[in-house]
């Protein structure tokens, strides 16, 4: 499999660099960029692509490689592959779910557990020797609130799960009502924010889904809700988020993905209420050796021709 090319489109972990340039030869969008010549030279050898959540394959670059089967992205969510240029042109994608699943349900109830109890705030109370003059405000309490989900897939059933150890009652907003589950469903986001403190969006980005977090659904979860992002920036309607929190209309957010990473909002930096992660939800080092082997697994199999294990289509 040595000659075969693959395209990085965006840094991956070493480990996972090592284990693609043992199989392939491996070429890094970013150098490859800045040569117009070596891209031209490559361009009819790239073979696979391997890309991330936040830079896939969009379809000028998969125009530009005639001989593409592959795109194997080591992220769970595709939103960042052009999948109608792929089903087009017969290319296969896949990506790495499972995997991740628990860290990034781990993070959303971490994210929910800082919100709420200020655990960022104390640190600073505490490094700052703020205590020494005085204890900290109170809080408010996680266990026992009630939780709505956008999007009850992998992740957000994961979230659920955890969500009950809290004493949490759940319930969940997604385009159809899961009958495995006995979480109370609502087909429409706005009765499920009207009827939860704590909102998590952990569905896929799609069309329909871009801004399915907008004003209205803000103003419905009200001046005492909480809303935890493990999904995708563009899930929210960032400059309404922002002002309900500036404005009192929200109590409080946690983010570990934003619309225009890694820009963050000014004015989110300089607000207590929200707690902010760089889009690290599945980044730790055992999940990042199971995404890896797992990106690995796809290729091997799409040039073994025997069916990849994670296929989007
Ligand atoms: O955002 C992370 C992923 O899609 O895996």
């Amino acid at each position: 499999m040595e000659n075969i090319c693959v395209l990085l489109t965006y840094p991956v972990p070493e480990y996972l660099v090592q284990k693609l340039e043992k199989r392939f030869t491996v070429f890094k969008f970013r150098e490859v960029a800045s040569n117009p010549q070596l891209l031209r030279e490559i361009s009819n050898s790239i073979r696979a692509i391997v890309g991330t959540s936040v830079c896939g394959a969009d379809a000028g670059l998969i125009d530009a490689l005639p001989k593409l089967e592959i795109v194997a992205s080591y992220s769970v969510g595709f939103d960042k592959i052009d999948l109608v240029k792929c089903k087009e042109r017969g290319i296969t994608v896949t990506n790495t779910p499972d995997v991740l699943t628990d860290d990034v349900a781990d993070s959303a109830i971490g994210l929910a557990l800082a919100t709420l109890r200020r655990m960022c705030v104390c640190d600073r109370f505490v490094r700052s020797g703020k205590w020494k003059k005085g204890d900290f405000e109170l809080t408010t309490k996680f266990s026992g609130k009630s939780i709505g989900i956008v999007g009850l897939g992998r992740i957000g059933s994961a979230i659920a799960k955890r969500a009950e150890a809290f004493g949490s009652s759940i319930s969940y907003h997604s385009r159809s009502e899961k009958p495995e589950s006995n979480y109370k469903y609502y087909s429409n986001i706005i009765d499920l924010a009207t009827n939860c403190q704590i909102l998590f969006v952990a569905c896929a980005l799609t069309k329909e889904t871009h801004h399915i977090v907008d004003r209205k659904v803000i103003d419905a979860l009200g001046p005492k809700g909480i809303i935890i992002n493990i999904g995708r920036g563009a899930h929210i309607d960032e400059p309404e988020l922002v002002s309900a929190l500036l404005e009192g209309r929200l109590a409080g957010a946690g983010l570990d993905v934003f619309e225009h990473e890694p820009e963050v909002p000014e004015e989110l930096l300089g607000l207590e209420n929200v707690v902010l992660q760089p889009h690290a939800g599945s980044d730790t080092v055992e999940t990042s050796v199971a995404m890896s082997d797992l990106v690995i697994d796809n290729l091997e199999a799409c040039f073994q021709n025997k069916p990849v294990l994670t296929p989007v289509i």
